[in-house]
């Protein structure tokens, strides 16, 4: 909400970024352990316009309270929830403490923490650092409004053979051969939006959120590698984004959105040759040259098309 006094007018936020905690759940009944990591970023939106205008402070949270009560709220979490639950649970927490604050946008990336297994058995109290982080994001208003957004960031994906790329533009600038034989790789970032509009409408179900990010993160592999046998042939990565989107929009009902970016991360094929070894080595789909930079940068949003009927 922009606010405005002596002709200016403001939109102003302020909050905590950063705040990085880690809660452990310990299981009296079966000794197993449960931990998370989480980097939570705060945002409030709120009446506070003297602190700008004036050198009036009296309606400011300060943001060494606001990353107080992330540590107050881990701690009175006495069970197990998941990073949307708590990004939740804190924005609702700001809307209604403070009068002043009418929104609170809470951000949360979790490390991907993962239980080990020792000879096969899951360790009760070990844990190994994974790859991919899941992100959420909670936007609260204080009349219990709510948009949730829930991401996987860094999910990088490989496959060797099934990808190909023809039939595009050609003209004076283009040397790219066509091929129907090459890598495809690509970092997924994904986010999607749930269709939940209320604080009071979201599934109640324990760590429901938490389900649903490793069924979306399976349908997004799935449709990316195809069946383990054979594959699914890629003509493009903006083919395979698309259809890694839409699984996700068909499969989960309660997803009204997703966002891909798919980098393609370029393996060059490596060709070196003297005057003497015109051969020396000739490329046969066996050897790259690994590169980051510079890489096809491609991403879509896919919204599901809801009937005004
Ligand atoms: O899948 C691809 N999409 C592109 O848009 C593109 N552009 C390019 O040079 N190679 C590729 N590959």
């Amino acid at each position: 909400m922009a606010q405005e006094a002596d002709g200016i007018r403001l939109e102003q936020r302020h909050g905590k970024a950063r705040v990085r905690v880690g809660r452990v759940w310990r299981h009296a009944h079966d000794g197993s352990h449960h931990f998370v990591e989480w980097n939570v970023s705060i945002s409030l939106l709120s009446h506070c316009l003297s602190s700008y205008r004036l050198d009036d402070n009296s309606d400011i949270v300060a943001t060494d309270t606001i990353k107080n009560t992330v540590y107050v709220r881990a701690k009175e979490c006495g069970d197990r929830l998941s990073v949307e639950e708590f990004a939740i649970l804190i924005g609702k927490h700001f809307c209604s403490f403070y009068p002043q604050v009418f929104t609170a946008i809470v951000n949360i990336i979790e490390k991907p923490w993962e239980r080990v297994s020792i000879d096969g058995k899951p360790h009760l109290h070990g844990f190994k650092l994974g790859s991919e982080n899941h992100t959420t994001e909670a936007r609260v208003e204080k009349s219990g409004a709510l948009n949730l957004t829930s991401g996987i960031g860094g999910l990088a994906l490989l496959k060797t053979t099934q990808s190909g790329f023809e039939r595009f533009v050609r003209d004076k600038y283009t040397i790219l051969p066509e091929t129907r034989e090459r890598m495809l790789a690509t970092e997924v970032n994904a986010s999607w939006r749930y269709s939940y509009e209320s604080v009071a409408s979201i599934p109640t179900k324990g760590l429901y959120f938490s389900e649903k990010f490793m069924d979306v993160k399976k349908v997004l592999m799935d449709t990316f590698f195809g069946p383990p046998e054979t594959g699914v042939y890629s003509p493009s990565v903006q083919r395979t984004l698309y259809l890694m989107g839409s699984a996700v929009l068909k499969r989960f009902a309660d997803v009204s959105s997703i966002h891909l970016k798919m980098p393609n991360i370029h393996f060059l094929p490596v060709n070196l040759s003297t005057k003497e070894n015109p051969s020396m080595v000739k490329f046969k789909d066996d050897v790259y040259l690994p590169t980051d930079e510079p890489h096809g940068s491609i991403e879509a949003t896919l919204s599901r098309i809801t009937s005004k009927l």
